[in-house]
C-alpha cells in the first residue's frame, strides 16, 4: 500500500508536506550527540522499524535523562525518510515538546470513560486507521500517568485495524506496530478519583497482563539537563536537589505517621529548600518565586520560567486571588451560564431540587468554576485542549491582551505558537466523572487565571 495513493485523506497529506532534506540535517546532529544509553535504545528501536518486527518498548528516565531528545531524533530520522512517526503524550502540555505532537487521546480517540473492554473510536477504513496502517513508530511519551485501560484499548482498536492488511496481526502486540512508551513511574501514576493505593497502582501499564510482559525496558540514568549547565556552583545545586527529588520518589526518604494517621504519607523538606516565614505565608510564597512581579508580570520569559504548585484547588484560587488582587487595572468578572442536561434529566423538578444558584457553586477538576476573574496583562492557562495545530491545549500559558464579552485576546506564552494573538471562545463543557445524578453542562471561558497551578505532590512537613 502507497501512501501516495490516497491524495483525499488530509492525515496522510499532512506526513508529507515535512521538510525532509532539513528533518535529515537535524537527525545526523541529533544522531551524533546521543549518549551511549540513549543510543542503545536508539538503535533497538530502528531494528525493529526497519526489520518490520514491530515491538513494545518501555524507556524508563527521570526528568532530564534525555527522553524527549531521543524522542526527537527518531522522529527527525524517519520523518526525513518518509516514514510515518505518530507522537503523543498523555498531557497536551508535554505533546507540545513533542514534534507534531498530539495528545494520546485526541490522536488515538480514545473514549474519556474507559473501562476493561473498551475501543478506541476507530472505524475501519477511516482516514485515521489508514494513517495507523501506514505508521512505522508510535511514540508516547509520559505513558505512567495514563490508566492501563487506554493502552489496551488502543492495543485491542490495532490488531483489529491491522488484521485488515495483516491477518497474523490479530494475534501480536498492538497488531504488529513498534511501540515505544516513555516516562518516570516515580512521577505521577494515573489519577482515579476517590480510589486508593492499591487500585491506583493496579491502574498502572505496568500491570497489564496482556502488554508489559512483552515490553521491553530499557533505562536512561544520565542526567542530561546537568551536563548543560556551565555554572559550577549552579550544577552542584541543581545535582542535589535532583538526587532529593529521585530519592523521594525511590521512597529513600524516611516517612513519618502524623497523629490522627495510620500510613506513613509525611516527608520532611530540607531546610535549604523551605521558606520558613512565620507571617503572611502566601505573601512569603508569592514574593520567593515572583520577586518584583508589579515591574515584570508582563515579562514571558519571567513568567514561563515559574509556577506555585498546590495539591489541591482551593490552594490555587487563594494564591491567584492574591496575586490578581497586586496586579494593577480592572478586574473583569466572568460568569458561566449553567444548566442540566436536557437528556439526563431525573425528574421534571430538576429546576426546583438543582436552581442555578446551586449549580453555579460546583466545581470540578479540569472544568472553569462559574466566576473567573481576570485583568488585563495576567497571566492564563488554558483548561481545555482547543487546537492543537495551533497549539492551544490543555496547560498552555498565554496573556492576556483584551478582555471582551465574548471572547478573550492572548498572546501564546509557551508551546509552539509563542508569540502569537489569538482569541479565546467560551465552550461548553461537562465533568466527565461527577457523583451528581445529572449531567452538568458549564458555559465558559476554558482558561483560569494562573500563577499558581494544581499537582498531584506528597505532603511534605
Ligand atoms: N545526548 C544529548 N546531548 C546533548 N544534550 C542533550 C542530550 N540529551 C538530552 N539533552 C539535553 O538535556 C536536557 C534534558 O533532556 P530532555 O528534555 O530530553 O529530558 P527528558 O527526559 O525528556 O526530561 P523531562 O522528563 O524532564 O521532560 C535538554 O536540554 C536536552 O536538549
Amino acid at each position: 500500500m502507497s501512501l501516495l495513493l490516497d491524495e483525499t485523506n488530509r492525515l496522510i497529506i499532512e506526513e508529507q508536506l515535512y521538510d525532509t532534506e532539513y528533518l535529515g540535517t537535524e537527525a545526523s546532529q541529533l544522531e551524533s550527540g546521543l549518549n551511549q544509553e540513549q543510543k542503545e535504545v536508539y538503535e533497538a528501536i530502528q531494528q525493529a522499524v526497519y526489520q518490520r518486527n514491530g515491538g513494545l518498548f518501555f524507556v524508563y528516565g527521570s526528568g532530564g535523562t534525555g527522553k524527549t531528545y531521543l524522542w526527537r531524533t527518531l522522529i527527525s530520522k524517519l520523518r526525513s525518510q518518509n516514514h510515518v512517526v505518530i507522537a503523543v503524550a498523555s498531557s497536551g502540555i508535554t505533546a507540545l515538546l513533542l514534534p507534531s505532537g498530539k495528545t494520546a487521546h485526541s490522536g488515538f480517540s480514545i473514549p474519556i470513560n474507559i473501562h476493561e473492554k473498551s475501543c478506541c473510536r476507530i472505524s475501519q477504513g477511516s482516514s485515521l486507521a489508514f494513517l495507523i496502517q501506514n505508521t512505522k513508530l508510535i511514540i508516547w511519551d509520559e505513558a505512567p500517568t495514563v490508566h492501563r485501560h487506554a493502552f489496551e484499548a488502543v492495543d485491542r482498536t490495532f490488531r483489529d485495524i491491522m488484521q485488515v492488511i495483516n491477518p497474523a496481526a490479530k494475534d501480536q502486540v498492538f497488531g504488529g506496530k513498534t511501540v515505544v512508551l516513555g516516562g518516570d513511574f516515580r512521577q505521577i501514576l494515573p489519577v482515579i478519583p476517590r480510589k486508593g493505593r492499591a487500585e491506583i497502582v493496579d491502574g498502572s501499564i505496568s500491570k497489564s497482563n496482556t502488554l508489559w510482559p512483552h515490553c521491553k525496558v530499557f533505562k536512561l540514568t544520565m542526567n542530561m539537563r546537568l551536563q548543560g549547565t556551565a555554572d559550577q556552583i549552579g550544577k552542584q545545586e541543581l545535582a542535589q536537589f535532583s538526587q532529593w527529588v529521585l530519592d523521594v520518589g525511590d521512597g529513600k526518604i524516611p516517612a513519618i505517621v502524623m497523629e490522627g494517621e495510620e500510613e506513613p504519607n509525611w516527608i520532611e523538606i530540607p531546610d535549604d529548600i523551605l521558606l520558613k516565614d512565620k507571617g503572611d505565608k502566601k505573601k512569603a510564597i508569592i514574593q520567593e518565586i515572583y520577586p518584583d512581579l508589579l515591574n515584570k508580570y508582563r515579562d514571558l520569559n519571567y513568567l514561563t520560567e515559574r509556577a506555585i504548585l498546590t495539591p489541591k484547588n482551593e490552594g490555587v484560587d487563594e494564591i491567584n486571588n492574591y496575586i490578581l488582587g497586586m496586579i494593577p487595572g480592572d478586574e473583569h468578572i466572568y460568569k458561566s451560564a449553567d444548566r442540566i442536561c436536557p437528556f439526563t434529566n431525573t425528574s421534571t423538578n430538576d429546576e426546583v431540587l438543582y436552581p442555578t444558584e446551586f449549580l453555579n457553586t460546583l466545581q470540578f477538576p479540569g472544568i472553569p468554576n462559574h466566576e473567573i476573574r481576570l485583568k488585563v496583562g495576567c497571566p492564563i492557562i488554558l483548561t481545555r485542549n482547543i487546537s492543537q495545530s495551533e497549539g492551544l491545549c490543555n496547560g498552555t500559558r498565554l496573556i492576556v491582551s483584551r478582555l471582551d464579552t465574548r471572547v478573550i485576546q492572548a498572546k501564546v506564552v509557551t508551546g509552539t505558537n509563542v508569540g502569537e494573538q489569538v482569541a479565546i471562545p467560551r465552550v461548553e463543557v461537562s465533568p466527565t466523572d461527577s457523583t451528581l445524578p445529572f449531567t452538568l453542562k458549564r458555559r465558559q471561558f476554558p482558561v483560569k487565571f494562573q500563577e499558581s497551578q494544581v499537582e498531584v505532590v506528597s505532603k511534605f512537613v
